[in-house]
Parts: C-alpha cells; sequence; structure tokens
C-alpha cells in the first residue's frame, strides 16, 4: 500500500448529507438584527427582481429605515423566549431533529442530518462547508417548500451551488423536488383540516404565501402549483366547490400580487354571510411570522371587523408525525441507488 505524505490532507470516511434548507429567520426582533435579515433577504433578486441601481437606494434608504423595527414588534409578539429564537428556528430544528432520528434508525452512522437558512444563520455556505469537511461526499439537498418558487427552492439552489463553487471536492448532489403533488402530503393536509376544525365551517380558505403576478407571467409555476394543492385537497375531502378557495397573502411593495388576497378576502366572506371561516396555509412547511401574526393578527381582524363570527386557523404540519413521514418518505425515495 502506497504511504501517505505526511502533509496529505485528511481523508474522513464517506458519508451521505442530507441537508434540509429553510428560508431564514432574524436572530433576534431587535433593529439591527432585523435590518440585516431583511436586506440580504431583500436584496436577493429571485426575490425582488429590479434592478440594483433602482432598488437598492430605496431598500437601503427609506424601507430598511422603518420595516426592521415594524417587523421587530410583530416577531415579538410570536418570538419563542425559552429558547430565545423566533418559530420557524424551533420548528426547522425540531423537523431536523426527526429526521436525524429516523436516518440514524434506517441508515446508521453513514448519513448526517444538518439543516441550514438561506438568509441568515446557520448561513448555508457555513453548513456545508462543515458537511464536506465530515466527509459527505453526496449530498441530498432538501428544500423544505411543498411548491416550486423562484424566491424559495431557486434561490435555496443558488446558494447552495455558490456554495459548491467553492469546494476542492465537490460532494455529488441530488435535489428533492417540491412534494405539493405528492398524495400523503395531501392526506396529511386532509387529516389537519379534520382535526383542525371542531365543528362545520362556511369555506376553507387555502391561504398561499403571495409572489407579484408578473413573476407567474414569466414562468414561475407557483401559481398553478397552489391552486392544484386547494384542488386536490378539496378532492381528499370530499367537498364541492363553494367550500374551498386559493387565496395569496403577505403582498409587499407597489406592484400587483397574485389575487384574491387572503386580508380582503375574509372580509368579502363575512360580509357575504359566511360567518364561520376557517384558514389553512398550505405553502409553509412550518409555522412562522406570515401564519402565526399575519393569518392570525392582520387577516383575522380583517375578518372580524366584517362582521365574521368564528375564525379558526389550521396549523401548518410542522415536525408533526404525519409531516415527518411524508419528508422521511421524499428522502428514502430520493436517495435510491445511493449505497449507504
Ligand atoms: C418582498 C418580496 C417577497 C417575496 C416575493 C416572498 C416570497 C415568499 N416568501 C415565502 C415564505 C416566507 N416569507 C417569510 C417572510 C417574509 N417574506 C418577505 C417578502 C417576500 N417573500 C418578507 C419581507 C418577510 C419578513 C417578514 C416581514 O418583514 O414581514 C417567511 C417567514 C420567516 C420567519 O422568520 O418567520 C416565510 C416562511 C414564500 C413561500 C414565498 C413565495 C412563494
Ligand atoms: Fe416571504
Ligand atoms: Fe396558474
Amino acid at each position: 500500500m502506497h504511504q501517505l505524505p505526511p502533509d496529505h490532507p485528511r481523508i474522513p470516511s464517506e458519508k451521505t448529507g442530507i441537508l434540509l434548507a429553510n428560508l431564514g429567520t432574524p436572530d433576534s426582533p431587535d433593529y439591527w438584527p432585523m435590518r440585516r435579515y431583511l436586506s440580504e433577504f431583500l436584496s436577493d433578486k429571485r426575490v425582488v427582481d429590479y434592478p440594483a441601481w433602482l432598488w437598492q437606494p430605496i431598500l437601503q434608504g427609506p424601507i430598511l429605515a422603518r420595516r426592521p423595527s415594524k417587523s421587530g414588534a410583530n416577531y415579538r409578539m410570536i418570538w419563542n423566549n425559552e429558547a430565545n429564537e423566533s418559530p420557524l428556528m424551533t420548528i426547522t430544528k425540531a423537523q431536523t431533529a426527526a429526521v436525524a432520528e429516523w436516518a440514524e434508525g434506517r441508515y446508521g452512522d453513514k448519513v448526517m442530518v444538518e439543516f441550514a437558512m438561506r438568509y441568515g444563520n446557520p448561513s448555508t455556505r457555513s453548513v456545508l462547508r462543515r458537511m464536506v469537511e465530515a466527509g459527505c461526499s453526496r449530498l441530498l439537498f432538501f428544500p423544505l417548500y411543498p411548491h416550486y418558487a423562484g424566491a424559495t427552492v431557486a434561490t435555496a439552489n443558488d446558494e447552495l451551488f455558490r456554495g459548491l463553487m467553492k469546494e476542492k471536492w465537490q460532494p455529488t448532489l441530488r435535489i428533492v423536488p417540491p412534494y405539493f403533488d405528492e398524495d400523503d402530503y395531501i392526506a396529511a393536509l386532509a387529516n389537519s383540516v379534520r382535526a383542525g376544525l371542531a365543528e362545520d365551517v362556511d369555506i376553507l380558505l387555502c391561504s398561499y404565501h403571495g409572489l407579484p403576478e408578473r413573476y407567474l407571467r414569466e414562468g414561475d409555476p407557483y401559481h398553478c402549483q397552489c391552486h392544484k394543492t386547494t384542488r386536490r385537497l378539496r378532492e381528499a375531502l370530499g367537498w364541492d366547490e363553494t367550500k374551498i378557495k386559493t387565496t395569496f397573502q403577505s403582498k409587499f411593495g407597489p406592484e400587483s400580487w397574485l389575487q384574491p388576497y387572503t386580508v380582503e378576502e375574509v372580509a368579502r366572506q363575512a360580509e357575504a354571510g359566511n360567518k364561520r371561516v376557517a384558514v389553512i396555509a398550505p405553502a409553509f412547511s412550518s409555522d412562522c411570522i406570515e401564519t402565526l401574526e399575519e393569518i392570525q393578527g392582520e387577516i383575522q381582524e380583517s375578518f372580524t371587523h366584517a362582521g365574521g363570527e368564528r375564525f379558526t386557523y389550521i396549523p401548518c404540519l410542522n415536525a408533526g408525525e404525519e409531516h415527518m413521514a411524508v419528508l422521511t418518505r421524499l428522502i428514502e425515495t430520493n436517495l435510491a441507488g445511493w449505497t449507504l
């Protein structure tokens, strides 16, 4: 056997890495951490695609002067004070722990399970470096979004690719595809509706995070995938078309976004006599500021203000058993053929 020279790099035993990727969240609701997070997020061309010469002065000027305090106050209302982190972080950690426990039982110590964020911490680059260093010669990357959007999945991938560009020894890569159309995901959503409704409702709104309408015209399939999720959920529940509707939330900026807007639709429903409305947010793999604060705050208030009587929010699938069964099944499928 040939002798390694003394300065030969350390060669760890080979592993398969499973890297869960989520959006990211501020380190704290205070002004500067909020500003850093929002600046990174809103400077991403996949999210806001205006040319930098036009957008950056607006972003770094009026927007980042005000929004960190306003959003920080909202984050403070939902903050997990015990762990000193946002709910998105707490839930992503719980999902990662559940995947790690499953993977250890299924594959032993040949797999390494981690999570990384697209914005903020832990950064995709730093986690990728650690996984390569630990010997991950194969990497399964799993963006934790049921639906594809340029502003979510593509930018998570971009960030991973940028990280890989810096690696001397790149792992072989696979990416778990969007899972909005998987039977077990639809069944899990339907079960969460059944479990979340103590009594009958007049209408269920499937409220998806919005996007500028223009992104749809430019080829982003997100809008169609959302509508398909609503249709399949309706079929799984055995409901007719009047009882479930697709809406979009979280509009940002002056452009027209995907419609109808949830905040307006709940008011229209209440005014039309539908006094018992439920909302579910199928595009989020975990509860976050957009569901805990926006849906259960601003959107619920709009409904009550318009005369609505009973508002039910159906939580995201989070680290629940059924969701974890979907995620680990997808991981297993996408690892097929890789000898572990
Ligand atoms: C400005 C444009 C934005 C686009 C386009 C956008 C798309 C998009 N976002 C999610 C999921 C999440 N977004 C979250 C927060 C959030 N989103 C935007 C802006 C856009 N999102 C902002 C400015 C924020 C920060 C909060 C705020 O200041 O209001 C979150 C929650 C993060 C958390 O910490 O809890 C998620 C999740 C999707 C799925 C999507 C496109 C399909
Ligand atoms: Fe967003
Ligand atoms: Fe469409």
